[in-house]
């Protein structure tokens, strides 16, 4: 399994670091492709590089939106980016966007970042590995980085 990684200098945590920590945890035939860009708007792209021509199965996309407006603005043309390189190749590209106003206190900020960046490698995982387990948790409330919101 070939699985491409790409995240910004903009972040303030190492998202791709922990992400990629917990994929290697998990499985152990995946080789891992890493690209680190500027920001968030340059995530698009380089996931549709890493898939087409690294040929990397699926992609995670890591990256921080900044709390001003005008990031606000630079998160949601991001994201529209992410699922156009996704309708493009037919693959999945996971956006693991942590935005800077989740949290007030630095620390509590750091701590959000590495556990949704690994709660979604583990989602990764499940995705390509272990289909039945994500069936599994279907419905049921789940959160990335918090506390799951579970069933109703
Ligand atoms: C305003 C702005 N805000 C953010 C942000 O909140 N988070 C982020 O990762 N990147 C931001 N950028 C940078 C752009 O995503 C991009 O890197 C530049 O426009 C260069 O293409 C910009 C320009």
């Amino acid at each position: 399994m070939r699985i491409g990684i790409c995240d910004t200098t903009f972040a303030r945590f190492d998202m791709a670091g922990a992400a990629i920590d917990e994929l290697k945890k998990n499985a152990y035939d995946l080789k891992i492709i890493r690209q680190t860009v500027p920001g968030v708007k340059d995530l698009p792209v380089t996931a549709k590089i890493l898939i087409e021509e690294e040929n990397c199965d699926i992609v995670m996309a890591l990256g921080m939106p900044g709390p001003m407006k005008k990031d606000k603005m630079c998160a949601h043309e991001a994201s529209t980016g992410l699922i156009n390189a996704q309708l493009m190749t037919n693959k999945h590209i996971l956006e693991v966007f942590v935005h800077e106003d989740e949290e007030d206190n630095p620390v509590e900020l750091a701590k959000l970042a590495e556990n949704r960046a690994r709660e979604h490698a583990q989602n990764l995982i499940k995705m390509m590995y272990h289909r039945k387990a994500m069936r599994k948790e279907a419905g049921m409330g789940m959160r990335e980085g918090k506390e799951n919101a579970g069933p109703l």
